[in-house]
């Protein structure tokens, strides 16, 4: 049987990069999958390229710092599929990276009002269908940085955001758990997917150097020739998001080619 056969998974923050990457594997694995994120053009264009006859994708504009959006995403999820067995959270604030020193604190607490906090408004909201079903799956998406001197630096803020989630983890692992809701952890290192593509990008334009220099000097800590893609991430998020994962919870899982590992 495929892997999500049957199965609704709920999608944060579907934008280019992992969520689209996710979305696609839920429907290449059987799975109907319920997309959100605030730009609803893009979920349509995501929508139209993963299930061209959308029968098992829908899609609503979602901010997750907005409660009541979050609660009409999962609202969707029953409405279209009859419930949700899984929320697989990409959406992030990831694009701020600035020293301790010159901080400016709203912008930190904005990070920590999307990646944080709004990951567990996202979770809340769809806890009533996940119970109704008698269980079911969470996984967040951190980062390596949460749990090790990254290979970047200037991002306290997401890096604090992230590991925050990594151990609100294990809370609700245990306070879910008799529900049998299990609550897990992607840790993704350098990701190749169009963000760090467009870094990689802007760095050898601004150096004067080639691609290929800059993308060495990301792959030179990595136990693997090449990084890990977005489609590597999503495929461990929709293992964690499955039945095939039924004893696995408050668990991190890296994915990032052992760049940890030398
Ligand atoms: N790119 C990388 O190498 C790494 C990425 N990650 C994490 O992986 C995930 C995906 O990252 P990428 O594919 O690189 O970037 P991405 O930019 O595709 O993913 C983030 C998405 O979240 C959306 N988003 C932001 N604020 C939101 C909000 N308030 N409500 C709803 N959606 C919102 C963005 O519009 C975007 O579509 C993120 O959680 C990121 O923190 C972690 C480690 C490394
Ligand atoms: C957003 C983001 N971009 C690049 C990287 C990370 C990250 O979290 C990370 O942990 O290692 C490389």
């Amino acid at each position: 049987m495929p892997l999500l056969a049957g199965r609704t998974v709920v999608v944060s923050g579907v934008g280019a990069g992992l969520g689209h990457r996710v979305a696609a594997a839920v429907v290449r694995d059987g799975g109907n999958a319920v997309l959100g994120a605030r730009t609803e053009a893009n979920l349509a264009r995501c929508a139209a390229d993963i299930d061209p006859d959308g029968t098992r994708t829908a899609y609503r504009a979602a901010d997750i710092t907005d409660e009541g959006q979050c609660e009409a995403l999962a609202a969707l999820a029953r409405e279209r599929f009859g419930g949700i067995d899984a929320v697989v959270h990409v959406a992030a604030f990831d694009t701020y990276f600035g020293g301790l020193a010159d901080a400016d604190f709203t912008t930190w607490q904005a990070v920590l009002d999307v990646n944080l906090l709004g990951t567990l408004r996202m979770t809340r909201a769809c806890l009533p269908a996940l119970r109704a079903r008698g269980g079911g799956s969470v996984v967040f998406i951190g980062t390596q940085s949460a749990v090790a001197a990254p290979s970047q630096v200037r991002q306290a803020a997401y890096a604090a955001s992230k590991g925050a989630l990594t151990s609100a983890m294990y809370a609700l692992a245990r306070e879910l758990g008799p529900d049998r809701i299990r609550v897990n952890t992607v840790l993704p290192g350098w990701m190749w997917g169009p963000p760090v593509q467009a870094y990689v990008r802007f760095t050898a334009r601004s150096e004067g150097v080639a691609e290929d220099v800059v993308l060495g000097r990301l792959t030179e800590r990595m136990a693997l020739p090449e990084p890990a893609t977005d489609g590597d991430v999503a495929d461990a998020a929709v293992f964690l998001a499955s039945d095939r994962a039924r004893a696995i919870t408050g668990q991190s899982l890296l994915v990032n080619a052992g760049e940890l590992m030398r």
